[in-house]
């Protein structure tokens, strides 16, 4: 998964810029990864014909990777608000912008903001391999990454510090929109 990371970011360097694989591929080169393996109960009341297995939020990653079984139910939210459906698919990864690239990349990548709603009273597996920086890790956009004539919309932050406020958020707070790595890092412009 740590090799996959490492190709995929390396050709999403090269979307952001000419020859940006190789100028900021070291930046991601203490990167490491966890797995997360998650496993949704059947809900058990008949009446619902939804329920919200994992609330909305953004991941706190780089980039998270992720598998879902057959049953589905992952869904991401569109830059205007609409939730659509990710229906799995054989042979296929999801791949999630998560908010350390989003602060990285000074907002040109977009934290998918994603939930996974259980339409069917069975069980759903998933795995989610989330790919981060190191804890002390400062996370700085490189000039040429933001760009001549563009405003630089994040402040450097140390990564660990991040992950803290995010745990230290109110409980399901941030769940809702509101508790992500603008709030935390955002200049406001
Ligand atoms: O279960 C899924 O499909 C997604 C899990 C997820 O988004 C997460 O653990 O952050
Ligand atoms: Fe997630």
């Amino acid at each position: 998964m740590t090799k996959l990371s490492e190709r995929i970011i390396q050709i999403v360097l090269m979307c952001l810029g000419e020859n940006f694989g190789r100028k900021f591929g070291s930046q991601f080169s203490n990167c490491h990864g966890y797995l997360r393996i998650i496993n949704y109960s059947p809900f058990e009341s008949m009446k619902q014909k939804e329920v919200e297995g994992l609330g909305m939020h953004t991941d706190m990653s780089c980039m998270t990777i992720v598998y879902q079984d057959a049953i589905g139910g992952l869904q991401v939210r569109s830059k205007e608000g609409t939730w659509m459906d990710i229906n799995p698919c054989d042979d296929s990864l999801v791949v999630n912008i998560g908010d350390l690239m989003q602060a990285w990349s000074n907002g040109k990548l977009r934290s998918s903001e994603h939930r996974v709603v259980l339409k069917q009273p069975v069980n759903r597996f998933s795995l989610a391999f989330f790919w981060c920086f190191e804890d002390e890790k400062l996370v700085y956009t490189p000039d040429e990454v933001v760009g001549e004539g563009d405003l630089r919309i994040y402040k450097p932050f140390v990564c660990a510090d991040y992950v803290k406020f995010r745990e230290n958020s109110e409980k399901g707070k941030f769940e809702k929109v509101g508790f992500t790595v603008k709030d935390f890092a955002g200049t406001g412009d």
